[in-house]
């Protein structure tokens, strides 16, 4: 999902052709193009027209263009007078495409000026670009009091300030440790100006706020440093679907605990990540540098394969932003949450950022569930992340797969975007929807939201190609262990491999079962395998026990209203929820969303109806879930 550096202008020609040749056909392009952007012909505004869009397109609504520069990557430089009618004629396109142009800095090369700018397209009130980063590192690294730092515009005291704005739980509060998966947000408007203003009385943000006056949301997934809350560190970068990753390293602590841990978490799920060194105001010299050598070591390493680049000023800011998600350059922070030193490269990075994830409308929407609240007054409401698509308010998905393996259909009634109403919802973006007359208890985490397009299936047993990062011993058949995949979360069995047993290091394709639930996968899916302190990454490669239940006019298998009155809003494993886009903020008086009603005629609510349509599944499910050595179908 490449942001190159721009070029100014369109087209590209080949420039592999022998020397001579190819230095002429240098200068005519760079003739050509010069002409182009200063007075382009109507079909060389058309090719810079398209260029963009497709630029745009790849960035999910945002892309870095650079005037003055060759397409080789060369500075080439404009007089005034060139850059101006070149600028006049970048400007006109971002006006065709609903798009800002927001100049993000000027240089003085030799042959003349050459300018970066940040195309972004417009969004109205209730819209806004969305980017997920997944905040990690050891304890004590500093990544609570970042965010509280950042999102609250306050500095911290060095004593535990800042992080106490964003605690979600009372032995949060009293031991300074994070242990669930929190959410908070950082707003840019079209200016790159942080937007969020903690209000007078208690310092808390109004998300509603917050997102109107934005064009970006930066969410942050506070994640767990201590090593016993792995588990929730591992669900949090496979179930929240991070852009990037931020790895926290306290300077003067260094790279201890659970960072390396982190970072390979990180790099087995591709997840970009960037470092913010923190706590430089305490930490002497010698030190610092001793850090960051061994930082830069281990990112360079075999395992890593990343280039650092330490960011010093806003250059080294925009080209690591340009080239972050594409290339292996891994960014480099130092800063400070009591004096505030290097906050405002932080800032200007993280507005930079686009979601990797895609943007495109067309294909069939997907959505994963990472969490179920019950909300006073409006009922079951699940939260988690678009994959992919578009969902309308009124588009009937699929709801599943329930433990038979069942898809139910489900009208989409009212959507909220960080506690926002809203009509729509698109690839990358996080949301959440609250079910009318279904159980909390029949949704769990890993189930997902699709369109009737997508005729899905629910699959007890895959393949996946893995490599064994660390084991104390060896794998063999019949070893269990959490399959962490998206927000599946699930102990599966391996019932082969080929190989007679796995040992740190080893990389086998495994035939893996699920023991509770079919779910529902898709190759190519990352996928982390651990139990206690073994662990695996790898890669689906093909899904093997597909459970046969396409969409049924059925009934929902329990219609019953949850009584939530006087409930508070609570967390699948019974916290009290401060969910991202859970309904917490203000309660909508409208009930969002609700399965499709059976047609008269079938017996309503009768629950023997229902469990003759259930045992019909179940049959159906059991004579598909022995285990099976011949696949029912690759992908
Ligand atoms: N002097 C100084 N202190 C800092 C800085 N950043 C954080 N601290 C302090 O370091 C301590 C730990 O910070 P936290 O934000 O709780 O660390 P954490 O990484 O979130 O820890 P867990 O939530 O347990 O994973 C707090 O007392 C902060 O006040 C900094 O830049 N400078």
């Amino acid at each position: 999902m490449g942001r190159e550096t721009d070029v100014f202008a369109c087209g590209g020609q080949p420039l592999n052709t022998p020397f001579p040749e190819c230095l002429l056909s240098i200068l005519a392009y760079i003739l050509n193009m010069r002409l182009a952007l200063v007075s382009p012909n109507g079909e060389q505004y058309d090719s810079l027209l398209r260029q963009l869009r497709d630029r745009m397109e790849e960035g999910c609504g945002e892309t870095i263009y650079v005037v003055g520069m060759g397409s080789d990557g060369g500075d080439w430089g404009l007089d005034e007078k060139d850059m101006e009618a070149s600028v006049a004629t970048v400007c006109s396109m971002c006006e065709q495409l609903d798009s800002d142009l927001i100049s993000l800095r000027e240089r003085n090369e030799a042959a003349g000026l050459v300018r970066d700018y940040l195309i972004r397209r417009r969004v109205g009130e209730l819209d806004f670009l969305e980017v997920r980063v997944a905040v990690v590192g050891n304890v004590d690294a500093g990544k609570s009091t970042l965010l509280g730092v950042l999102t609250h515009g306050e500095l911290d005291n060095g004593r535990g300030f800042a992080r106490q704005k964003l605690f979600r739980h009372k032995h949060e509060m009293e031991s300074g440790r994070t242990s669930s998966v929190g959410n908070d947000i950082l707003g840019f408007d079209q200016e790159g100006q942080v937007v969020n203003k903690p209000d007078s009385h208690g310092g808390s943000l109004d998300w509603t706020k917050i997102c109107e006056k934005s064009s970006k949301v930066i969410t942050f997934i506070d994640l767990a440093g201590h090593e016993k809350y792995l588990k929730t560190t591992v669900f949090g970068m496979t179930g929240h679907l991070p852009d990037f990753c931020m790895l926290m390293v306290g300077s003067n602590a260094g790279i201890v605990g659970m960072t390396k841990e982190h970072l390979g978490l990180a790099l087995a799920l591709n997840v970009p990540v960037f470092v913010v060194v923190t706590k430089i105001d305490m930490c002497p010299a010698n030190i610092l540098q001793e850090t960051l050598k061994l930082l830069q070591r281990l990112l360079k390493s075999p395992g890593c394969r990343k280039i650092p680049v330490l960011v010093q000023n806003k250059d080294d800011v925009i080209v690591t932003a340009s080239n972050f998600s594409s290339e292996r350059m891994c960014p480099i922070f130092q800063i400070s949450n009591v004096t505030g030193e290097n906050m405002d490269l932080l800032k200007m990075f993280l507005n930079l950022l686009s979601s990797r994830t895609s943007y495109r409308d067309d294909q069939p929407a997907e959505f994963q569930i990472d969490d179920t609240y019950s909300v006073p007054g409006v009922g079951t409401v699940v939260s988690g992340t678009t994959l992919r698509g578009l969902i309308r308010l009124n588009d009937t998905m699929l709801l599943g797969p329930d433990p038979l393996g069942s898809f139910i259909p489900i009208a989409v009634k009212s959507i909220h975007r960080k506690r926002m109403p809203v009509k729509e919802v698109r690839g990358g973006q996080t949301a959440s929807f609250a079910l009318k007359k279904i159980k909390r208890s029949s949704i769990r985490k890993g189930m997902v939201m699709v369109s009737p397009r997508l005729c899905p299936q629910a699959t007890w047993e895959f393949e996946a190609e893995i490599l064994v990062l660390h084991h104390p011993t060896t794998i063999s058949p019949r070893y269990q262990a959490m399959v962490h995949c998206g927000s599946i979360r699930q102990t599966a069995t391996i019932l082969s491999m080929n190989r007679d047993c796995l040992r740190t290091g080893d990389k086998a394709s495994v035939h893996f079962r699920f023991i509770k639930t079919p779910e529902y996968l898709h190759c190519d899916q990352r996928l982390v395998f651990r139990e206690g302190r073994t662990k695996a990454v790898g890669t689906i490669t093909k899904l093997l026990q597909s459970t046969n239940n396409l969409p049924s006019n059925s009934k929902p298998p329990q219609i019953k209203m949850q009584s939530t009155k006087k409930a508070p809003l609570r967390k699948e494993d019974g916290t009290v929820a401060a969910g991202d886009d859970a309904f917490g903020g203000v309660l909508p008086s409208i009930i969002i969303l609700s399965p499709l009603q059976p047609k008269s005629g079938g017996g309503g609510r009768r629950r023997g109806g229902q469990r003759h349509k259930g045992k019909g599944q179940n049959s159906s499910t059991v004579s598909t879930a022995a285990p099976s050595s011949s696949g029912l179908g690759g992908c």
